[in-house]
C-alpha cells in the first residue's frame, strides 16, 4: 500500500503574522541584521516577522549558513537587529539576560570547574539571594535531570560531548530563563546520543512547559520537538517560510514516529518546501550572475572504442 502524503496545515499566521489574538511572548517584527559594510557586507536576515507564544515550542529549520546562529543571537540579545524590533511581553530586547537562556552547539563550559561548579557558578548569580542550601539543592536538582549525578565531580575533559552538551543544558535550565534557546544543540553529537537527549529535552519541556525555540538544521528533530516549526529560506537576506503546525500528539516517541503517517506527511512537506526554496535561490542566482554563460562548442562526441576485431588483433 503506498501512503498518502496530505498537504499540511500551514497556520494562518504564516500568511498574516499579525493574526494572532493573545499577546505574543516574543515579536520579531521586520527584522533584518547584516555583518560588516562596503564589499565585505553579508546581508543575512532579511524582513523577519515572526511571533513566538508563552509556552510553545517553536523549531526553526534551515540549512548550513541560512542565518540560524544569527537567528539565535538575536533573540538572545547578543546582536542587534540593524532594523526592525524585537520585544518580550512587549519591552524591546536591548541585550542579554538570564530571561532567556542560550545553549550553543559548542558548549562553553569552564575547563577549570567540575559539572557541579559550572551549574552553581550561574546559579548563584541569577539567585544571590536565595540562601547557600536552596541554591544547592537547585543545582544538585538539575544536575539529576540530565542524568549527571554519577559524574558531577568531573571536569569538562573528563566528559564525552553528550554529557558535556547535558551540562551545558542543566547550566541554562537551572537559571530558570522564561524562554530556552537551543542554537542547533545537538549537532556535534553522535546519532545515538543525539537522539537519547532530544528525548530528554522533550521530557523536561514537558515537565517544565517554558518556552522553547529550537534551532536546527534536522527536519525530523524539529518534528519530535516541535508544535510549530518555522522555515528559515536560504541566504543571503534570508526570509521565512510558512509556519507548520505540529499536530502530533504528545507525549512522542522518536521510534514510534517513524511508522506514522502524519509524521511522514509533515517530513516531507517541510523538506519539500526547503529543497524547492533553496533550488529556487540557486536559479535566481544563476539568473543573475554576471559570469559569462558557457557556450557548449558544436561538435559531436566520439566514440573512442575500439572495434572489437582491432581488439583481438592488438592482444595477439
Ligand atoms: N560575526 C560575523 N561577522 C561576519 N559575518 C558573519 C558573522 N556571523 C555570521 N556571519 C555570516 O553570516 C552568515 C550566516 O551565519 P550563521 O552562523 O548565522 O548561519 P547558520 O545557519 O547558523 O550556519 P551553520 O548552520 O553553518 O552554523 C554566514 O555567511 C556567516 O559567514
Amino acid at each position: 500500500m503506498t501512503a498518502t502524503i496530505t498537504e499540511p496545515r500551514v497556520a494562518e499566521a504564516a500568511v498574516q503574522p499579525s493574526s494572532s489574538p493573545a499577546e505574543p511572548l516574543i515579536a520579531m517584527r521586520a527584522v533584518s541584521k547584516s555583518y560588516g559594510s562596503g564589499v565585505t557586507r553579508t546581508d543575512v536576515l532579511h524582513d523577519i516577522d515572526l511571533e513566538i507564544r508563552e509556552g510553545e515550542f517553536l523549531a526553526v529549520v534551515g540549512f548550513s549558513g541560512s542565518g540560524k546562529t544569527t537567528f539565535a543571537q538575536l533573540l538572545a540579545g547578543l546582536v542587534e537587529p540593524d532594523r526592525g524590533l524585537i520585544t518580550m511581553r512587549g519591552k524591546p530586547i536591548s541585550g542579554p539576560s538570564p530571561d532567556r537562556g542560550l545553549v550553543f552547539q559548542n558548549y562553553s563550559l569552564l575547563p577549570w570547574l567540575t559539572v557541579r561548579a559550572n551549574i552553581a557558578l550561574s546559579v548563584n548569580r541569577v539567585f544571590r539571594n536565595w540562601s547557600r542550601g536552596e541554591r544547592r539543592d537547585h543545582v544538585e536538582r538539575f544536575i539529576e535531570m540530565v542524568g549527571l549525578s554519577h559524574a558531577a565531580h568531573r571536569r569538562p575533559h573528563e566528559l564525552s560531548g553528550g554529557m558535556r552538551q547535558r551540562t551545558s543544558l542543566a547550566r541554562t535550565l537551572a537559571m530558570k530563563p522564561d524562554v530556552l534557546l537551543l542554537d542547533e544543540p545537538l549537532s556535534a553529537l553522535d546519532a545515538l546520543t543525539r537522539g537519547q537527549l532530544q528525548e530528554e529535552i522533550l521530557k523536561i519541556w514537558e515537565e517544565e512547559r517554558q518556552t522553547c525555540v529550537m534551532i536546527t538544521n534536522d527536519v525530523d528533530e524539529a518534528i519530535l520537538v516541535a508544535d510549530r516549526i518555522v522555515p528559515l529560506n536560504p541566504g543571503p537576506n534570508a526570509s521565512l517560510g510558512p509556519i507548520f503546525d505540529v499536530g502530533l500528539p504528545r507525549p512522542r516517541v522518536r521510534t514510534e514516529l517513524n511508522h506514522q503517517e502524519e509524521f511522514k506527511s509533515l517530513r516531507n512537506a517541510v523538506t519539500k518546501y526547503l529543497v524547492d526554496v533553496r533550488q529556487a535561490a540557486r536559479d535566481k542566482q544563476a539568473a543573475g550572475s554576471d559570469a559569462p554563460a558557457i557556450r557548449l562548442p558544436d561538435i559531436r562526441p566520439q566514440s573512442l572504442k575500439l572495434p572489437r576485431k582491432a581488439i583481438m588483433n592488438s592482444t595477439i
